[in-house]
């Protein structure tokens, strides 16, 4: 018997982001090739941006997706996330060159505020959110805090890029294949104090960390240039990660719905307390998914090193979620 459809939302619908995730979504990529959807799209209430979300529509009807059981649009969040069962929230102001990701958290914040409540109001009680729009970890954060009555775990923020980054980085390194890499993390903020560890990293049963025996390499090449790949994006294409940061969006949905077998991916979650981190702060943390479910790998060491770099990271999600306590 054919799947019943899932309800997703997706705000920022008509940005460069969004142009890349609905048609994957709409393909079946993100939920799974036999998952029907409906898609419940949210942009601003302005002509512009509400008329080019008419023509993305046009064009995702002219693919006759045969996953795609529905499609609405919206300029209100309330409307948009009526019985939604997952929420992809984009919509958020991009940073421009000599930007950092914080820097957006005055004109973002309010933007979750908003959105986390609407969450609380409306959507199905088993909602599954994921924050893309920037300072992400932050954001995920504020509406995670504005939906008191939905369960806290179902809030995340988006590390996956900065995941799928290191993978590439490693696998350009040590010659060998994306695929083969496991058990790789990034602890922390999706900003340059982010913290990608490949100590326990494995390729066809030999340790990465031994392949590679190079620290002067770790620490002077691998953690700035995948900390700073946002950066370099902007400053080579004049504009922030789109195809990137939906792949990575359909990433991370994708595991936390149909699972990892057992495979260590990084997703943005409120901490339970693991390795020391404080409850709640949304922190990148190494995870496998089973029934739609993350669990956090646990009983990994932490040396001197990474106990510093994770706590470096966690210092700036703590001043940033000082920032926005009035708004809580
Ligand atoms: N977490 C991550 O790894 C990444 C996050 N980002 C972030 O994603 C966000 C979106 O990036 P782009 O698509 O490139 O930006 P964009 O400017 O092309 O599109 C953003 C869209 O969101 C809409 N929007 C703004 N406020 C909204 C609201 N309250 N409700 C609904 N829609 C709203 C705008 O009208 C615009 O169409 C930015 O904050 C960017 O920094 C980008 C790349 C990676
Ligand atoms: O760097 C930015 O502002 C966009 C982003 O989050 C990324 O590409 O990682």
């Amino acid at each position: 018997m054919a799947k019943a459809p899932l309800r997703v939302a997706v705000t920022g619908a008509a940005g460069q982001i969004g142009y890349s995730l609905l048609f994957r979504i709409a393909n079946g990529d993100m939920l799974g090739k036999d998952q029907p959807v409906i898609l419940q799209l949210l942009e601003i209430p302005d002509e512009k941006a509400q008329k080019a979300l008419s023509g993305v529509m046009m064009e995702i009807d002219d693919c006759a997706f045969p996953l795609l059981a529905g499609m609405t649009a919206h300029s209100d969040p309330m409307t948009a996330f009526k019985d939604i069962d997952y929420a992809v929230l984009v919509g958020a102001r991009p940073r421009g060159p000599g930007m950092e990701r914080k820097d957006l958290l005055s004109a973002n914040a309010q933007i979750f505020t908003a959105q986390g409540k609407a969450l609380n109001a409306v959507a199905k009680r088993t909602v599954k959110t994921l924050v893309v729009g920037n300072p992400a970890n932050t954001n995920a954060y504020i509406a995670m805090k504005s939906a008191p009555d939905l369960p806290a775990k179902n809030f995340t923020a988006m590390l996956r890029l900065d995941h799928n980054r290191a993978l590439s980085q490693l696998a350009a390194k040590t010659g060998k294949a994306v695929a083969d890499i496991e058990k790789l993390i990034v602890w922390g903020n999706h900003s340059p104090t982010m913290y990608p560890d490949y100590r326990f990293a494995m390729i066809g049963g030999q340790s990465v960390k031994q392949m590679i025996n190079d620290e002067e390499w770790n620490k002077n090449t691998f953690l700035p240039t995948v900390g700073k790949r946002g950066a370099a994006i902007i400053d080579a294409r004049g504009l922030s990660s789109a195809a990137s940061a939906a792949n990575a969006a359909i990433d991370h949905i994708h595991d936390w719905h149909c699972g990892t077998n057992g495979k260590w991916v990084t997703m943005g979650i409120p901490s339970d307390g693991s390795y020391d981190i404080p409850k709640d702060v949304m922190y990148g943390f190494p995870v496998t998914c089973e029934n739609g479910e993350y669990k956090i790998v646990q009983g990994l060491e932490v040396d001197a090193f990474s106990r510093e770099r994770m706590n470096f990271t966690l210092n700036e999600l703590t001043e940033e979620q000082e920032g926005v306590k009035h708004l809580l």
